[in-house]
């Protein structure tokens, strides 16, 4: 695959016909289901990565189009054999981070991810101060291909405005008594359901929220070919570029180091790993747990803000080390805010993978023969987040997502 210099690729991606001409590979209709001309996932290019370089030989992903299928709210269930709930105590959230320290941003936001209008949400507590922008991420920053970039920090509370139509949410009570339960999905692959503590919830909100309105913060990725991803994204620990599928400290965008992934959170997938353990041993009768689903220490944190109009297509995470993806190492993924309707399966057609509803507090984790599992976001499921969990957070709608991994 051939790199043009940044600036020519910006201005052929905004020429459609050149763009389908030039890149013709990323506008392939492959089990594709329906005839959108958005990009939801997919790039080919060589791996370029700081920590090391590698090629992979099937770097394309098609174009993918998700079929929407109508899904009750809360219609998934899963089997209640365990009850497992695990409580952060985030106490230390914001000392591990390098934008801990400073204030939020008070720059315009923006609030439109695709046509439809948000509804208001209500406010968050006061404790979350909010101040310049210009201190913690300058609206335009000029990088090394001297492009002029406009970059504003993606806020996913929405603090100004109440909702007022929150407070008289019907389900309200039952959210908050939603019982544990685990899932063996497949060999490697456990879902453990409303894993997280209402608290635990609210402090990981809160702190994504932090973190991502500073320098580093959530931004809008594109691939090579101009495309836009239908999320916002903010990497910890590494940076994950979706031009060139590699990682690295800083990120091309603004020339800005990763930011640390908190400790809580990773003594949270350390958990997480272990009770999977636990579902693999009882549910899947095994003893080799370690062999079935390895341990991992997470370095890198990709964490994805899914608007109700939010998707990401089929796709493999194979990004990380040769060695981390060949041992089979973990991807433990957390959802919190608004449902999602996940696919997974052994390709890339949507129409054989299996689905999953992840609800807010859900850890699913695919390791060992399931590490190289298709897997996307068909849709999200609007206004399906717990109610106090909005209330106290503001959290916008829409879906939280934080996938560890071992580089
Ligand atoms: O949002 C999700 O549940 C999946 C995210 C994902 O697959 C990724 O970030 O690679
Ligand atoms: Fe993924």
């Amino acid at each position: 695959m051939f790199l043009l210099p940044r600036p020519i690729q910006a201005a052929i991606s905004t020429v459609p016909a050149i763009r389908r001409h030039i890149f013709p590979v990323f506008f392939s209709t492959a089990n594709m289901n329906c005839g959108s001309d958005e990009v939801v996932h997919g790039v080919s290019a060589a791996n370029n990565s700081a920590l090391g370089t590698k090629t992979s030989n099937s770097k394309v992903e098609a174009e993918q189009t998700l079929n929407s299928v109508s899904i009750p709210k809360r219609g998934y269930s899963s089997s209640n054999r365990r009850r497992l709930k695990v409580d952060l105590r985030l106490n230390s959230r914001m000392e591990d981070s390098a934008a801990g320290s400073e204030d939020c941003g008070s720059s315009s936001l923006p609030t439109q991810f695709g046509k439809k209008k948000k509804k208001k949400r209500l406010p968050a507590p006061a404790r979350v101060k909010r101040s310049k922008s210009s201190e913690r991420f300058p609206k335009s920053l000029v990088n090394a291909n001297d492009c002029l970039l406009d970059l504003e920090p993606f806020d996913i509370c929405q603090l100004e405005e109440t909702r007022s139509d929150s407070l008289q949410c019907p389900d309200n009570v039952e959210r908050l008594t939603e019982t544990p339960s685990t899932e063996l999905l497949r060999p490697g692959m456990v879902l453990l359901k409303h894993y997280i503590t209402h608290d635990s919830q609210v402090e990981i909100v809160k702190t994504c929220r932090e973190l991502g309105l500073g320098r580093g913060g959530f931004y809008r990725p594109g691939f090579q070919d101009g495309a836009k991803l239908r999320l916002y994204m903010m990497c910890l620990g590494l940076n994950w570029d979706p031009e060139t599928r590699g990682y690295n400290k800083r990120r091309p965008i603004d020339n800005v180091e990763a930011l640390h992934i908190p400790d809580v959170f990773k003594v949270l997938v350390g958990k997480a790993i272990e009770d999977a353990h636990e579902v693999i041993r009882t549910d899947g009768n095994q003893s080799n747990v370690e062999d079935l689903l390895p341990g991992m220490t997470p370095d890198i944190c990709i964490v994805n803000f899914y608007a109700a109009n939010g998707r990401l297509g089929l796709h493999q995470d194979r990004d990380e080390s040769r060695e981390s993806i060949d041992r089979g190492l973990p991807v433990v993924s957390i959802s919190i805010g608004d449902s999602a309707e996940f696919l997974y399966g052994d390709t890339r057609n949507v129409n054989e993978a299996k689905r999953v509803m992840l609800e807010s507090g859900d850890v699913l984790i695919f390791g060992g023969k399931s590490r190289h599992v298709f897997h996307g976001v068909a849709s999200i499921i609007p206004d399906s987040a717990p109610t106090t969990l909005v209330k106290e957070t503001g959290l916008r709608q829409g879906r939280l997502n934080l996938t560890f991994r071992q580089y």
